[in-house]
């Protein structure tokens, strides 16, 4: 079986990380105190409808010292997509002013605001065969619980898609068992709280190491056993199991001494 590896190095701060190829969607809750940073290394930058209300109201709060404008024209989606029964209307003519690609999708009542920017990212051209854009989501937690199982289905819903899902205080991503998964962890970013958790179908057997508390062919279902208050003992963990998976670790608050914001 192949191995899937994963990083987080999205979250280290500029200059201290290789290469980094994903898009960012912005969705309609409170800015993660990271954003500045994602959406400067970002290749493409969407907001989900209402998204584009928090790039507009809280981004230049980040900036407290510059002016509000300056930094609404510096942080410029490149699209807007959804239903669009969230943006406010002066934050919709701002954007049209400035270039941004808005897509109207109003017509479509079935699929979620999420759902409509990851398949705009899918079909890209920057989201190349021999080099696929990861996909990460701030905002996805934390909030309405409608909304918030709405953003854990596109994980399942787009399996082949490397897509994060990131509040201030955690990641989750989907770890699918067509593939034995290597996690690798920064640790003074991400850690020690960790979960495994099989919300599409129980497992039968899930096998984990470096773990505080390790699987090893171990039942995992609702109503039975879910692995959550979990501890990363290292800087490298093993998942391999017979069901799809959500793996989520906890996000550090900010060392005073460094800073994850690149301005
Ligand atoms: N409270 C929340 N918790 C988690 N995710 C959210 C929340 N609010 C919005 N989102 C995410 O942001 C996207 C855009 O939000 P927006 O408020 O524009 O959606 P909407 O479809 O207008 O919502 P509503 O159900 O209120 O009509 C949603 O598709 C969802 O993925
Ligand atoms: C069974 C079912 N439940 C809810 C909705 C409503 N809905 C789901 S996604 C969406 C768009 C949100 O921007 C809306 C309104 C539906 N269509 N079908």
């Amino acid at each position: 079986m192949e191995v899937m590896s994963h990083s987080s190095s999205f979250l280290l701060p500029a200059g201290e990380t290789s290469a980094k190829r994903y898009a960012l969607i912005v969705l309609n809750q409170n800015l993660p105190r990271f954003t500045p940073l994602l959406w400067e290394h970002a290749k493409l930058r969407l907001c989900a409808d209402g998204g584009a209300n928090r790039i507009y109201d809280e981004l230049p709060l980040f900036f407290p010292r510059e002016d509000a404008l300056l930094i609404r024209n510096r942080y410029k989606p490149d699209v807007i997509k959804g239903d669009m029964d969230s943006i406010r209307p002066d934050v919709l003519h701002f954007y049209l002013s400035l270039g941004t690609k808005v897509i109207d999708e109003s017509h479509d009542q079935d699929t979620t605001d999420l759902d409509k920017c990851i398949l705009f990212i899918r079909d890209s051209p920057l989201n190349q065969e021999s080099s696929k854009l990861q996909i990460l989501a701030t905002g996805a937690l934390g909030g309405r619980f409608d909304h918030e199982a709405g953003n854990l289905n596109v994980l399942y819903r787009y399996p082949d898609t490397r897509i994060t899902l990131l509040s201030d205080d955690c990641l989750i991503q989907l770890l699918p068992k067509t593939h034995r998964h290597e996690i690798h962890i920064q640790p003074s970013l991400l850690g020690p709280h960790c979960g495994l958790i099989p919300i599409g179908a129980p497992s039968a057997k899930t096998t984990t190491t470096g773990l505080q508390w390790d699987l090893t062919d171990t039942e995992m279902r609702f109503g039975g056993l879910v692995s959550t208050s979990n501890l990363v003992k290292g800087e490298k963990i093993t998942v391999e199991s017979d069901s799809d998976l959500l793996w989520t670790i906890s996000i550090k608050k900010q060392d005073p001494n460094k800073t994850l914001r690149s301005g």
